[in-house]
């Protein structure tokens, strides 16, 4: 078992960095708690795997430091790190049975068969492998196989950290939603530190107790889904979390109010001082399309908006509507009348975030 800390951490596939956007892994310090269960989440190419393979050794940093509970392991190989870890495609012996493929990692290391046995019989039945212990892996569905390969990872329970990177890519979607339930299950009943790779929000929010969002190479926020839904930090989260993601206004303060474009917006005074103070030509105004108020009359403080369509997605649309030539989308439950043409918006200034050259600043409450 262990925390794993990452120091100053960079890591580039070039010989010769320029800039930036030559690292795979931009500078970064992150902690990864004992016993917890954490997401890495984001696009393709954002670094995922390259920070995974930091930490199981497969791949040496360029800079910086991997620690476990406070000892530098960068120079320790893969194999004595105590670290598993599940790739997106099975990895298991195909002329072995299940039996064998899960008792593998630990005859490797000499544990006594009794306790392989117990061991094997328990993630098998985690996992309800039990009735396939003694067929050849090579004659298992895509699926069977995955679990085969995920039931490798948690067998040793010296492990100090397992890493899935991707696990269910070839899983069927129907027994995704299952086997992510028995990772949780499994994470409960062990304890081990996970650390569980996606590109899905819903994969990570159903996994992960805390989730960290990757960006460009950086970690730009680590939090609990409630926090990354409710005050993401960085408008990249803004977009990527959510269904559909935040609405995001270029806005400035002048003439003693905050315009989006050449539109007035109503907002309180706090967040009015925010944008006056920032100090840059890059600010947003986000807000997420659960939150802004659809009415279908005006309201004190409300801003009249042209609907352009809604989409009808069962207990709740997704209406798209226009304020002043800014496309903004708003979620309505099934309960709540949808306007036709006209609509009137109110933002909740609680709901309001303000984001300078991209990340969220704190609002002044005078
Ligand atoms: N072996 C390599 N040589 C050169 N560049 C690489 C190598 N592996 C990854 N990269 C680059 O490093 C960046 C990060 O890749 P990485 O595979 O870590 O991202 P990822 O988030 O895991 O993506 P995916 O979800 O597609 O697996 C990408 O720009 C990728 O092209």
């Amino acid at each position: 078992m262990a925390e794993i800390t990452l120091k100053s951490l960079a890591h580039t596939y070039s010989a010769a960095p320029r800039c930036d956007a030559d690292y795979a892994i931009r500078e970064m310090d992150h902690v990864w708690h004992q016993g917890g269960a954490y997401a890495l989440l984001g696009p393709s190419g954002c670094g995922k795997s390259t920070l995974l393979n930091i930490i199981s050794g497969l791949l040496e940093p360029s800079s910086g430091e991997v620690l476990f509970d406070g000892e530098v392991v960068n120079a320790l190989p893969p194999e004595e790190r105590n670290i598993a870890q599940v790739f997106q495609f099975p990895v298991i012996y195909d002329t072995m049975t299940v039996y064998d493929n899960l008792a593998f990692p630990l005859r490797n290391v000499k544990t006594p068969e009794a306790r392989v046995h117990e061991r094997v019989m328990e993630v098998a039945d985690v996992l309800e492998l039990t009735a396939q212990l003694k067929r050849k892996a090579k004659n298992l569905t895509a699926d069977e196989k995955q679990k085969v390969s995920m039931g490798r990872g948690l067998v040793r329970d010296d492990v100090s950290a397992i890493l899935f990177d991707e696990p269910l890519t070839v899983i069927d979607p129907q027994l995704k939603w299952k086997l992510r339930r028995k990772l949780k299950e499994i994470h409960q009943r062990f304890a081990i530190t996970m650390v569980y790779v996606t590109h899905d929000q819903l994969e990570a929010s159903t996994f992960a107790d805390k989730i960290a969002v990757m960006y460009e190479g950086q970690v730009v926020q680590f939090g609990t889904p409630r926090e990354l839904f409710e005050t993401p930090n960085h408008t990249f989260v803004g977009y990527f979390i959510g269904s559909p993601g935040m609405n995001f206004l270029d806005v400035e303060a002048r003439d003693g109010s905050v315009w989006a474009g050449d539109t007035r917006l109503e907002v309180g005074r706090g967040v009015h001082a925010t944008i006056l103070r920032a100090d840059s030509s890059n600010v947003r105004l986000g807000i997420r399309p659960d939150f802004i108020e659809v009415h279908d009359e005006p309201l004190e403080g409300s801003m009249e908006a042209r609907v352009e369509h809604a989409q009808d997605l069962g207990t709740y649309s997704i209406v798209y509507l226009s304020l002043g030539g800014v496309s903004l989308k708003a979620r309505i439950e099934e309960d709540q009348k949808t306007p036709l043409e006209t609509a009137w918006l109110r933002f909740p200034d609680e709901r309001l975030g303000v984001y300078v050259d991209e990340y969220r600043v704190e609002i002044d409450h005078e």
